[in-house]
């Protein structure tokens, strides 16, 4: 039985409250151990642990000493790759060979990006002419922000984790970080990571619990927090956006997403399949960038949906250790529920079932895990709940499409705005239908194909701010500018 404590100022702590909640396996609903509730007063201590940090060791450190603590990190989860995957496969259900080929490398990855950018990304400065013609220099000076608050989700723990922690301890600020109920394993982990590694007490904290009146809302409400990152759902996005505005915290914010796959006659067809079997169903379905509206052009339709069905009933469900295994459950009973819901409502809501729409025999203990059947439908209208809401889950719906008009139309009939495939071998016909769709990121014959340089984040509904590359620097960052008259 596995135990998951808070980790505050270098230190593993138990809850003051006392109370714990279980960590289930969604694979067969096991029970993986027991996690301690932070409660307010945890909480405060990792705040003021992490704001104490900021004037010892690690404020005082220079960027190069960071950058080389933060490659060291990122070695050190390299090294203890096969304790990551175990543990973050444990917590998602997710096969571990996908865990292996993206969230513990990027879980790593993240520290060394970013750690590099922020080193080698000049200040501004500019000579400044005056009337008495001796001139003035304008330089800007980046500081760090101090405390930031991570609240980070279940569907990729660990790599959207450190997605934010890398940035913000590269910048030289603190962290306190509030992982999902769901996944508690691989956050806490890495504290033993940041110890190996010499991080110094205070920088990086993980308290966990859940949201409202527990440590999500206490961390945000928090008066020392001087900013928040959160990936999560819009409308708790919305929650923790009022809490930091007392005391005007800026927050970076990726929410959900109703992301369209737009698939031309003129494509390379086995790409677009191959590629919309990805967004739609990789990680079940849990992803904030995957495609759940697929629209595709009229003389393609018929045989994209046999293709994509053929390709959807060939997935392999089973446990995360089973290296043939492509295709795991839901995070868990709640969200299999949710999903199941919206999978009724399809029906009422006059879907063609084309694959799927249930839960799969899993014989064996397997049945009580959160297991759902991949899914197609086409037929729905326009305006259905299931085509204007986030399921979250390894479902997608075919539409025919005629123009190009019409296809930007559909695609953007959304308050939604994060991601887009596009699906064409035209690139001048890419590139227009890329340009005029109102969302973040687009993939062009591609998807989740990341370069952590480039801006990331969504439009509308799907998030505030851009993170990746420099764009966080803005946000992980005070930039002063000074101004020296000669
Ligand atoms: O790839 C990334 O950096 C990232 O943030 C992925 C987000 C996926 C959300 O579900």
């Amino acid at each position: 039985m596995k135990e998951f404590k808070n980790f505050i100022n270098g230190q593993f702590v138990t809850s003051s409250s006392g109370k714990t909640f279980t960590n289930r396996c969604p694979v067969d609903n096991s029970v993986i151990g027991t996690v301690h509730e932070a409660g307010q007063q945890e909480v405060d201590m990792a705040v003021r642990a992490a704001k104490a940090a900021m004037k010892g060791p690690w404020g005082k450190m220079t960027q190069a000493q960071r950058t080389a603590l933060l490659n060291n990190v990122a070695d050190r989860i390299n090294e203890r790759f096969d304790e990551f995957l175990e543990a973050e496969c444990l917590d998602t259900g997710k096969p571990q060979k996908i865990a292996a080929h993206i969230d513990i490398p990027r879980g790593a990855a993240n520290f060394k990006a970013f750690s590099e950018t922020v080193a080698n990304h000049p200040t501004e400065a500019f000579h400044m002419d005056t009337p008495d013609g001796l001139g003035a220099l304008n330089y800007g000076q980046r500081t760090p922000k101090g405390v930031i608050a991570v609240i980070s989700p279940w569907n990729l723990p660990l790599l959207l984790m450190t997605w934010k922690v890398g940035p913000a301890l590269a910048c030289g600020n603190t962290v306190v970080v509030k992982p999902s109920e769901e996944t508690p394993a691989t956050a806490t982990l890495l504290g033993e990571v940041m110890n190996e590694c010499g991080v110094p007490e205070g920088v990086y904290n993980v308290v966990h619990g859940f949201g409202p009146d527990s440590a999500g809302a206490f961390l945000t409400e928090h008066k020392d927090v001087d900013a928040i990152t959160f990936t999560g759902e819009t409308r708790t996005g919305e929650i923790i956006m009022r809490a930091a505005s007392v005391g005007l915290r800026n927050i970076s914010m990726e929410c959900g997403g109703k992301n369209p796959g737009i698939v031309f006659a003129d494509c390379d067809l086995d790409k677009a399949v191959e590629g919309t079997l990805r967004s739609a169903f990789v990680n079940c379905g849990q992803v904030c960038l995957g495609t759940e509206r697929v629209y595709v052009e009229r003389p393609l339709f018929d045989e994209f949906v046999q293709r994509l069905k053929d390709g959807v009933e060939q997935l392999k469900m089973g446990r995360p250790e089973d290296p043939s295994v492509d295709f795991g459950p839901l995070v868990s009973q709640e969200h299999k529920d949710k999903v199941l819901s919206y999978y009724k409502l399809a029906v009422e809501e006059g879907a063609t079932v084309i694959t799927g729409g249930g839960v799969p025999e899993m014989g064996d203990a397997l049945n009580a895990g959160a297991w759902v059947e991949p899914t197609i439908w086409t037929d729905l209208p326009d305006d259905a709940r299931l085509i204007k809401e986030e399921v979250f889950g390894p479902c997608c719906h075919i539409r025919p499409f005629d123009s190009e008009d019409e296809v930007v139309h559909l695609a953007n009939d959304t308050n939604y705005g994060l991601s887009a495939a596009v699906w064409t071998e035209n690139s001048a016909k890419a590139s227009r239908i890329a340009e005029q769709l109102e969302v973040g990121l687009v993939w062009i014959n591609s998807w989740f194909l990341r370069d952590l340089r480039t801006a990331f984040g969504g439009a509308k509904e799907s998030g505030i701010g851009r993170e990746g590359g420099v764009h966080g620097l803005e946000f992980y960052t005070e930039t002063k500018n000074i101004c020296i008259k000669f």
